[in-house]
């Protein structure tokens, strides 16, 4: 079962850490950006060929410190087609590099729409009499908020394929509130999704005692954080806002159980614009990205151990 696979990584590099891997070409550093639009000249082509650099030279300065990558498909769809392949190509390139791939994508439609779209990011789509594998992740980012039959066909999947996936419980954002904060009978909707992926993951609990179905919690709520670890006993926790947006190692400490496992915290900016801090114009890039991702290690190690 996958998150066994991700706890085992976790565990053996003792790191809770994934790396988004969001890249905008501005976040490229100026020398590599400059080779790409000097050879595709200033277009998508060129942008997604800078972004892809990018993200590999990442990949190499941290595949021994850090177990997983989150590349956000947002970056990719921006530039159209050429960057959806940045994307796949990237994908392929972090398994290759031994990381645990989440597709941050954060889908979420009618049942038939979602089983495609969980064929195109974990499974295999049907080509004539073959099967043909798109992207190729070990996990996504689901919205479920359109109910449990929205995520049905990607439990299908991850079953299949020993998978998994993350569900939206509780964002990091500023206005997460205005909607998941609301109390519907006598239940915060945030808690009743949270019960609802648990409840659909039933019966899939690995080795470490987590469902397939994880819950996306972020960093800049703490006390929900808390109240959910709690309550969400076989829930693996994706824990997205350390950092950039505000959220500290000792608001995170939250997401892990008593062994220190069950969650997972994701750094984007502070990872990848590292090297916009060092003063050496980009040059280093992947040795600022390798600073921040061990200060970050190593921050949350302060008020976590895993066991
Ligand atoms: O699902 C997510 O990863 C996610 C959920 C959430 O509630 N908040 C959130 O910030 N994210 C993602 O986590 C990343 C945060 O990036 P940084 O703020 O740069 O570390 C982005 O890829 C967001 O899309």
């Amino acid at each position: 079962m996958s998150f066994d696979v991700l706890q085992d990584k976790i565990r053996a590099m003792k790191n809770p850490t994934v790396v988004g891997l969001d890249p905008k070409p501005e976040y490229v550093p100026p020398q590599m950006r400059k080779e790409c639009y000097d050879q595709y000249g200033e277009t998508l082509e060129g942008a997604a060929e800078a972004i892809y650099r990018f993200n590999c030279g990442l990949m190499d300065a941290l595949c021994d410190i850090v177990p997983a990558v989150k590349p956000q498909a947002a970056y990719y769809e921006r530039l159209g087609w050429r960057g959806m392949e940045a994307l796949e190509r990237t994908i392929r390139y972090a398994r290759e590099k031994g990381f645990f791939v989440i597709a941050d994508i954060k889908r979420g439609d009618i049942g038939s729409t979602a089983q495609a779209y969980s064929d195109g990011w974990l499974g295999k789509t049907k080509v004539g009499s073959a099967e043909r594998t798109a992207f190729d992740a070990d996990c996504v980012t689901i919205n479920g908020y359109m109910g449990s039959d929205a995520i049905q066909p990607f439990i299908e999947t991850c079953k299949a394929e020993d998978k998994c996936l993350f569900v939206l419980v509780k964002t990091s954002n500023p206005s997460s509130g205005e909607l998941q904060d609301m109390v519907a009978g006598d239940r915060v909707v945030y808690k009743v999704m949270g019960d609802l992926t648990e409840r659909l993951g039933r019966g899939t609990a690995g080795r470490h005692g987590f469902h397939l179905t994880g819950a996306v919690v972020g960093a800049t709520y703490p006390s929900d954080l808390r109240e959910l670890r709690r309550r969400l006993e076989h829930t693996f926790f994706l824990v997205p806002g350390y950092g950039a947006q505000g959220g500290t190692a000792e608001d995170v400490q939250y997401a892990f159980n008593k062994y220190g496992h069950g969650a997972i915290v994701n750094s984007s900016r502070g990872i990848m614009c590292a090297w916009q801090k060092t003063g050496r114009g980009g040059s280093d890039y992947q040795q600022a990205a390798r600073d921040a991702a061990v200060a970050m290690r190593d921050d949350i190690k302060q008020f976590v151990t895993i066991v």
